[in-house]
């Protein structure tokens, strides 16, 4: 089934918590709603769910406006964070609940739910914790019956709020490539809500970056990670690292120092914040500060050097003199580039970015080079 979202309102009080929201969500797609906390995500994918009325805007399945459709018809399958299965009922009774529960004439024999019940069971790779009760199941154990027990009812949409946020690192992890090869599988329409961009690029076949009640961008995790449309979606898809600049020819003025910037995308004199991921910054050493050399300068605080690459920790300078700028930055290099610059703590150095992506300072137009 497909979703369709039409300018969406809905305020709580004084207080805006979706303004205006349209969004496309194509049958089959796995789609990660993707944001800081209260931007709305959960509100969306409730009024999606018919558990929220939207105050203006429609809600429309496969086509068809869903306001006057009740949850229950609405065919949809939900996994909560803390979705508490029935404690009292065993594994299998908590995946069978749902097809007992249906009207006389829709409800399956107790034959064909025992075997639905054992096919869901496999499908989550859990079947031989059928007879166990919830308290018995591990974190990870609950969200896939959780997830099994939301398909038992055949959704036609499956939404999914935070299903892995209350589980350890490690758990989360695996859950996350099993719910990718689960819907590989099956192909039903899904939304799920996180908070972790991680999460979201890795599983989603698309990202809708929320904030503040609003999209700020949807693409392919591909699109939405190279070429983010906001600074916002930039700095919320990883660690960044930013420079206050002005547009001078082919270069970056950035307070006294200048960074190449090959771009013809700004008028001379344009202020702009051009960003640099810790992977895209390279290191020079500058013991003495050089005036004129490209890059801007900064002090090593610390390098950790951990696993393949290292994360070297710098301070800003501000100009010649080498005060402190007050800003920090992060660069990530492979252990054999900070053996060949031979860098050590306290050291001077400047930095040069292989890849900048910027935004005019007031707008949201960007450019990368
Ligand atoms: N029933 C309600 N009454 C008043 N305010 C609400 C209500 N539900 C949500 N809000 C507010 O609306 C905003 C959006 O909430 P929502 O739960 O949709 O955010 P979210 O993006 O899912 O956040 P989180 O990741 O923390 O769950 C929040 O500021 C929240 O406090």
């Amino acid at each position: 089934m497909s979703i369709q979202v039409r300018n969406i309102r809905k305020a709580f009080g004084d207080f805006v918590a979706l303004d205006d929201v349209s969004l496309d969500f194509p049958t089959g797609e796995l789609v990660a709603l993707l944001g800081p906390s209260g931007c709305g995500k959960t509100t969306l994918l409730r009024i999606i769910a018919g558990l929220e009325q939207a105050d203006a805007g429609q809600v429309l399945l496969d086509g068809e406006d869903a306001s006057g459709t009740h949850v229950r018809e609405r065919q949809v399958g939900f996994v909560f964070q803390h979705y508490a299965l029935f404690r009292h009922m065993s594994v299998f009774d908590n995946v069978a609940f749902g097809m007992r529960m249906k009207p006389r004439g829709e409800r399956p024999s107790e034959r064909q739910i025992r075997d639905k019940v054992h096919e869901l069971l496999a499908l989550v790779q859990l079947d031989w914790l059928a007879d166990r009760f919830p308290t018995q199941l591990s974190g990870g154990q609950r969200q896939r019956i959780a997830l099994a027990r939301a398909l038992a009812v055949e959704p036609r949409v499956l939404l999914l709020d935070e299903p892995f946020g209350a589980l350890d690192a490690k758990v989360r992890k695996e859950l996350r490539r099993w719910l990718r090869k689960l819907h590989d599988e099956l192909h039903i329409t899904s939304i799920f809500v996180t908070h972790d961009q991680e999460e979201a690029l890795e599983v989603a076949d698309r990202v809708v970056l929320m904030d503040h009640g609003h999209v700020e961008q949807t693409g392919t995790p591909e699109e939405v990670y190279r070429h983010p449309a906001t600074p916002f979606v930039y700095g919320f898809l990883g660690a960044v690292n930013f420079f206050h600049g002005r547009v001078d020819g082919s270069a970056l003025r950035v307070g006294d120092d200048v960074l190449p910037h090959a771009s013809q995308e700004f008028d001379a004199g344009a202020e702009v914040i051009a960003f640099a991921r810790p992977h895209e910054l390279d290191l020079v050493p500058d013991e003495q500060g050089d005036a004129g050399e490209i890059g801007v300068g900064a002090r090593i605080a610390r390098i950790l050097a951990f696993g393949v690459t290292a994360r070297i920790e710098l301070d800003g300078l501000n100009g010649l003199g080498g005060k402190s700028s007050g800003q920090h930055f992060e660069v990530e290099l492979t252990q054999q580039r900070v053996a060949e610059l031979n860098l050590a703590e306290g050291q001077r150095v400047r930095l040069l970015p292989s890849r900048l992506k910027v935004f005019e300072r007031n707008g949201t137009t960007g450019a990368s080079a």
